[in-house]
């Protein structure tokens, strides 16, 4: 059986690393593609290098032409700018609505197939737009910013139990910017809802509430420090679960900027819910019951994600 193609569209700090875990996890041959003349075959050259050392098989290509995405099975899209200090994701609109109109178009001629998993900021929006321009099914375009932001509230949980991080599961929702909703009552620790450990005494409501704020501003947190740009070992690691769930029809049940139509009372718009993701894509967007709090956090994150929209609609080259 022939392995698997997985193309990257972005060869920098995420594409790279998201490369080296495709050929450590052996999930499939990897294209780099990127604008940039020589940096996806400098890094797929090196990643390739790194093979006889780790004992797995994979072949790597670097490209910068689109034809070398052709017949991908996969496509991970991390094309465009991050941000830096100073800066929130919404900033990043202008350059990478345009970056996604050519990255669709490429997916379009190359791979209508595929499975695309939309990384680039500002997510929510950057998916629609990728989504768009590829023209592919709604259920085969998907973003990744739940897992990431579950991921950093699980390790910030781990922190306050000092609880292995297998034993702590958390869900956080809406759009990937300062109006997540992470949920409290659906995040555990050994399946015991994190209210619950508030009236056991284990921590106080107000740990617990800063470590909610602390998930929220968890991507700000990594660029501050990082100065340069944004965060990418976290991000990887949580696009190729959702990779992963696919290639290996696995029916994972993850937060991901999916297509909500006739769900969470919206008619057709991107943005993070749990959902089911086998071989047939975003498989079923999961509606969980909301409490009143809980729903208007995630109508307040659904608007701000409305308005993003709105501008990438405007900045998107017509026909
Ligand atoms: N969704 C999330 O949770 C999440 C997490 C981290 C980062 N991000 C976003 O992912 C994106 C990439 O982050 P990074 O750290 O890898 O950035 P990076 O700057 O290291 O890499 C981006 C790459 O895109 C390339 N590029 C730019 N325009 C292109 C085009 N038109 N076609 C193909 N390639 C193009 C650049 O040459 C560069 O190599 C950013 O927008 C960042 O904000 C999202
Ligand atoms: O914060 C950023 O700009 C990158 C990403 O969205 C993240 O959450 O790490």
């Amino acid at each position: 059986m022939a392995r698997n193609k997985i193309a990257l569209v972005g060869a920098g700090n995420i594409g790279g690393t998201l490369a080296h875990l495709i050929g450590l996890k052996e999930l499939g041959d990897v294209v780099l593609f990127d604008i940039a003349e020589g940096t996806p075959q400098g890094k797929g050259l090196d990643i390739a290098e790194s093979t006889p050392v780790e004992g797995v098989d994979a072949e790597y290509t670097g490209a910068n032409d689109y034809s070398a995405i052709k017949g991908a099975d996969v496509v991970i899209v991390t094309a465009g700018v991050p941000r830096k200090p100073g800066m929130s994701r919404d900033d990043l609109i202008e350059t990478n609505a345009k970056v996604m109109s050519a990255v669709g178009k490429g997916i379009k001629e190359n791979c209508p197939d595929a499975f695309v998993i939309c990384i680039t900021n500002p997510l929510d929006a950057m998916v629609w737009a990728l989504r768009e321009a590829s023209g592919l099914p709604h259920n085969k375009v998907v973003g990744m910013a739940g897992v990431l932001d579950s991921a950093r509230f699980r390790w910030f949980l781990h922190e306050e139990f000092n609880v292995s991080v297998q034993d702590i599961t958390a869900f956080v929702l809406g759009g990937h910017g300062d109006t997540m909703v992470p949920l409290t009552r659906y995040s555990t620790v050994a399946g015991i809802p994190l209210p619950d450990l508030v009236k056991m005494g284990w921590t106080t409501q107000e740990k617990l509430d800063q470590i909610v704020q602390r998930t929220r501003d968890g991507g700000a947190e990594i660029v501050a420090h990082l100065k340069t740009g944004s965060a990418f070992y976290a991000p990887a690691a949580s696009a190729i679960e959702m990779a992963e769930a696919y290639l290996k029809d696995k029916k994972r049940l993850l937060p991901c900027a999916a297509w909500c139509d006739g769900v969470y009372g919206l008619d057709g718009f991107y943005v993070g819910v749990p959902c089911i993701i086998g071989e047939n894509g975003v498989e079923k967007v999961v509606e969980i019951d909301l409490n009143d709090e809980e729903k208007a956090m995630f109508q307040n994150s659904v608007n701000a994600v409305k308005g993003l929209v709105e501008a990438a609609k405007k900045l998107m080259p017509q026909g």
